[in-house]
């Protein structure tokens, strides 16, 4: 690990605070919150969603920068297939998928970790797809100042699936391009690379 620092512990008082209102939240949904299963439930879930937000107290471009290196190559460079978890902002519900990348180093290229670090720190807040989308690929062209950047998200949304309008299997596909990637040749050559079309 670089220097950075990544998530490694719970505020205290945010965990006292949020464990009071999923404790509420359990009350007014008819649960006995003293039962066995149940009785840490509210911490439990305090817990959860802090580690799922911990993006919003993290700084992407600084791990970026902590792990550019100076070097002449100047090709596309692709992390493909990168997981991710986010939580949409209007329902509080995960939409999951992958995320795949693709950069032109401009005299420097980055450490192939952070980007799907980037990735994470933008996932784990409140989010719609598109300005996750759109965070990730900002945050690499202003910090790395590549040739080029492209990003493409693929998620399924379980607000779409387990509620409202139940369609299980819906993908939705965003993405964002710049730079040398705005170029026809260049964005189709990615595109057909995260295919998996190398014919
Ligand atoms: N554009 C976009 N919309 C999203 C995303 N995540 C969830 N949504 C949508 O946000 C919208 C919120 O619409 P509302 O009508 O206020 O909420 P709702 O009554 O719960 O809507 P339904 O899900 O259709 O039942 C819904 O259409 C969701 O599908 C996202 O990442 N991007
Ligand atoms: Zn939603």
């Amino acid at each position: 690990m670089g220097s950075y620092r990544y998530f490694e512990e719970y505020n205290q008082p945010v965990t006292d605070s949020l464990t009071d209102n999923y404790s509420s939240i359990l009350k007014t949904i008819g649960e006995d919150t003293e039962r066995e299963g149940i009785v840490k439930t509210p911490e439990r879930a305090a817990k959860a969603i802090q580690f799922l937000t911990s993006g919003n107290c993290q700084d992407p471009a600084e791990i970026l920068r902590s792990a550019m290196f100076k070097e002449s190559y100047h090709d596309m460079v692709i992390v493909k297939d990168i997981e991710l978890y986010s939580l949409c902002e209007h329902h509080i519900l995960p939409f999951f998928g992958k995320a795949h990348i693709a950069y032109i180093p401009n005299g420097h290229i980055v450490g192939l970790s952070k980007i799907p670090r980037v990735v994470d720190v933008f996932a784990r807040r409140l989010q719609v797809q598109e300005r996750l989308t759109h965070d990730i690929l900002e945050c690499i062209n202003d910090t790395l100042k590549p040739r080029g950047v492209a990003v493409v998200i693929e998620a399924s949304h379980m607000c779409m699936m387990m509620r409202g309008v139940q369609k299980q299997n819906s993908v939705t596909t965003t993405s964002g391009f710049r730079g040398e990637f705005e170029a026809l040749q260049t964005r189709n050559e990615f595109l057909k690379l995260i295919s998996n079309d190398l014919s």
